[in-house]
């Protein structure tokens, strides 16, 4: 019987579960057992054999697949936007039933990525203005992004507990959506443009000074690493982690 992780990666034709299969292949601790597409029935993970489960599929379809992963014992790592708070609660509800199932929903696999969140949140406090801007392919179907509703969640969190009041915006008179959305108090500007990849800038600014904290992804190879980091760690951190800083030590 082998050792290697059987793993199944869902939305596999698409722009990054087609870069799993090859990450997954490529990968001498695992072994690819299906890969499935959008009409392909789940119940094919089970006759696979799957045990991990990559969902990088679209928000509509993500929740249900994981579910189908939980309910049939198999460790999620989880890239697809869409997880809000609702559909979060329900998979914690879901899991607790499964109490040696793990799930990582992950907003963002590049490490670099997770870094950059994770200094705008330790910066967040200090500044008196914070502002997110996400540039991506315009294939993209969600705006803002996974990754900046993420970090101004982190971000605004912070700025909570240390009792910042929100950034100055004297704007009285706004074509809709001049300001950008509004995640946690925060403003999250999308752009959208051909040749992009995934890029995000916080911009953190204070009397006489600015802050900015850039990551860009040139290419989908950069989530790779991220991905087989949550395929080896998922069934060692049973119930939900949200965000693979959960599975990295950030603060050593
Ligand atoms: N966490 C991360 O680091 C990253 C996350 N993403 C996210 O991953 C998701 C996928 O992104 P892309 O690959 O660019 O999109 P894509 O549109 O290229 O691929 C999605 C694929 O999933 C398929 N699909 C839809 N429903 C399905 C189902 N029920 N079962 C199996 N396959 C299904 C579609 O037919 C398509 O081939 C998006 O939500 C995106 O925001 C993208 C890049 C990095
Ligand atoms: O759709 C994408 O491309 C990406 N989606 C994720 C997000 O919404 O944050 C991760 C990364 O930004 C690329």
């Amino acid at each position: 019987m082998s050792n290697k992780l059987p793993v199944a990666v869902l939305g596999a034709t698409g722009r990054m579960g087609s870069e799993a299969v090859q990450a997954v292949e490529a990968a001498p601790d695992m072994e690819l057992v299906a890969a499935l597409g959008r009409k392909d029935p789940l119940q094919t993970l089970v006759s696979a054999g799957a045990q991990y489960v990559v969902d990088l599929t679209v928000p509509d379809s993500t929740e249900a697949n994981v579910r189908f992963a939980v309910e049939h014992g198999m460790h999620a790592v989880v890239g697809t936007t869409g997880w809000d708070a609702g559909r979060l609660e329900r998979l914690d509800a879901l899991l607790a039933g499964h109490p040696e199932t793990g799930v990582l929903i992950a907003p963002n696999f590049a490490l670099g990525s997770v870094l950059a969140s994770a200094f705008a949140a330790k910066a967040a406090r200090y500044f008196e203005s914070v502002e997110i801007v996400e540039l991506h392919h315009p294939n993209k179907v969600d705006a803002p992004s996974g990754t900046a509703v993420r970090t101004a969640e982190l971000m605004a969190a912070v700025r909570a507990e240390a009792g910042i009041p929100a950034s100055p915006d004297a704007t009285t008179k706004e074509l809709p959506g001049a300001r950008g959305a509004d995640v946690d108090g925060i403003r999250v500007h999308s752009v959208r443009l051909r040749g992009l990849v995934a890029h995000q800038e916080v911009l953190l600014g204070g009397e006489g000074e600015q802050l900015t904290i850039r990551h860009d992804s040139y290419d989908r190879a950069s989530f790779m690493p991220g991905v087989l980091l949550g395929l080896r760690e998922v069934a060692a951190h049973p119930g939900l982690t949200v965000g693979l800083d959960g599975y990295l030590n950030l603060n050593a």
